[in-house]
């Protein structure tokens, strides 16, 4: 992937621990040895997810945090809902190949990944339009509040549903773009707060939010908490239930693989649900879909938070995902998510980029974003390279490290990519400077 690769090896662990506890956080320490890298990745429990999939040749994908890789058997898996349930069961395939139930069935199984019981959880229409079906059940369950707390920094579509749900101006509270913390948020929330919607894990600094602490302190001044988990679920464990989160939704097209716009799923606690109203009152929605009804009514439970006819194609694709997930140990997942997030810190540290990414592990989802007056330029010359991160305005370049398919060795060789054209200065070449607007 990449040539003149001097350092083999870094500082790292303590070689007496590399074992199955050597992949995480402790596994990278300012005062360890020199430790060999193929150590770490020998010893790490998820090694055999790599060859689940199928990533191009020479190329090196930090990118599984905006769109997630191709599991290897998910092709033949969509060829056979096109073959077999589309071509041959036609109509049939609704009820012999489960197509009707699929909303529900792959929410159960999106649901341990996301610390829910079931029944709770269901996949849906895309983030953006499960946001506004939350965001105004929510609120319509707080008819006596008008504000809604949400976060200036957040992902563009959370901010611009804020305003899409008719929250007046006056009624919104934004936190600061940068820097804000339990006790900034504490300031804005008061007996006037219906909502406070919040991004698990940031998307532009990877920052990891303490969705126990927040949701305590919301719920002691009456509010409900909105979750967004598109950079949480996939990335490490999330625990719904035990927090006591309300709604929550999220993306299955990054950490989760499910294919490029595979379904959004959405998380409402079984305590809201017969009184939670969503304002998308559409038919698979309905409690008796097929009676044909002229007049609405919800289903009991979160089929009520459905709209219509999903996509099949799409939720196939995050069906074959969900095979490999029903498989990995989330603990695991996230020891080695913090061990590949922390080598490549402390291996592109000397570099001299400012991180937005928090260096405590605790606080950290599984990217590493760091600033670079060119990043639109650096990450060009990155990729045509092979390596693929990519670039957040104004000044971000973001790497996302997902524990599935990347391994340490792939850290390094990113890190030593990063090296390479910042110091040959590549970058400078109008090729890459030449802002082309791209999609990512
Ligand atoms: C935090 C966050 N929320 C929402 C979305 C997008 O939602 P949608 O799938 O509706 O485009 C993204 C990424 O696209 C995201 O990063
Ligand atoms: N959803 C995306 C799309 O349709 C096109 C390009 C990128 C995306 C993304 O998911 C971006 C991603 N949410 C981010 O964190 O920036």
């Amino acid at each position: 992937m990449t040539s003149d690769r001097p350092d083999a090896t870094v500082d790292i662990a303590d070689p007496d621990v590399i074992g199955p506890d050597a992949i995480g956080p402790d596994a990278i320490g300012p005062d360890a040895e020199a430790t060999d890298i193929a150590a770490l990745d020998a010893a790490d429990p998820l090694r055999g997810f790599r060859s689940r999939f199928t990533l191009p040749e020479g190329v090196l994908y930090l990118d599984g945090n905006s769109l997630g890789a191709l599991p290897a058997h998910t092709s033949e898996r969509i060829a056979r809902l096109v073959r077999q349930e589309w071509g041959e069961g036609l109509i049939r395939s609704w009820n012999e190949a489960g197509w009707y139930d699929l909303p529900r069935g792959l929410g159960d199984r999106i649901a341990p990944l996301v610390g829910a019981a079931p029944g709770q959880t269901v996949v849906c229409d895309s983030t953006s339009v499960n946001l506004f079906k939350v965001l105004t059940a929510a609120r319509r369950l707080r008819p006596d509040r008008r504000v809604l707390v949400a976060e200036l920094g957040s992902f563009p579509t959370d901010l611009y549903l804020t305003e899409g749900v008719g929250v007046a101006a006056r009624d919104r509270r934004l936190l600061d773009r940068d820097g804000w913390t339990t006790d900034s948020l504490a300031d804005l929330l008061a007996d006037d707060t219906a909502v406070l919607l919040l991004s698990h894990v940031d998307y532009r600094t990877g920052e990891l939010r303490d969705m126990a602490g927040i949701t305590e302190l919301a719920h002691r001044h009456g509010a409900l908490v909105v979750w967004d988990l598109c950079h949480s679920v996939g990335a490490l464990p999330v625990e719904l239930d035990a927090t006591g989160a309300d709604f929550a939704v999220g993306c299955s097209y990054k950490y989760l693989n499910g294919g490029p716009g595979s379904p959004a799923f959405l998380y409402a606690a079984a305590r809201h649900h017969d009184a939670a109203e969503q304002p998308l009152t559409g038919w698979f929605g309905h409690a008796d879909p097929f009676a044909f009804e002229p007049g609405y009514r919800p289903a009991d439970g979160i089929g009520r938070f459905l709209t219509g006819t999903p996509p099949l194609l799409s939720m196939a694709g995050l069906q074959a995902a969900l095979d490999l997930w029903d498989e990995v140990d989330l603990t695991a997942l996230r020891a080695k998510s913090l061990s590949l997030t922390s080598l490549f810190l402390e291996l592109t540290a000397p570099l001299g980029l400012p991180s937005l990414t928090p260096a405590e592990p605790s606080r950290r989802g599984s990217q590493v974003s760091l600033r670079h007056p060119h990043a639109y330029a650096v990450m060009q010359a990155l990729i045509e390279r092979g390596v693929i991160g990519d670039f957040r305005a104004p000044d971000v370049l973001r790497f996302g490290f997902t524990p599935l398919y990347l391994s340490h060795r792939d850290v390094l060789d990113a890190a030593t990519a990063l090296r390479e054209v910042l110091e040959s200065g590549v970058w400078r070449e109008q090729r890459f400077t030449a802002s082309a607007g791209a999609v990512t």
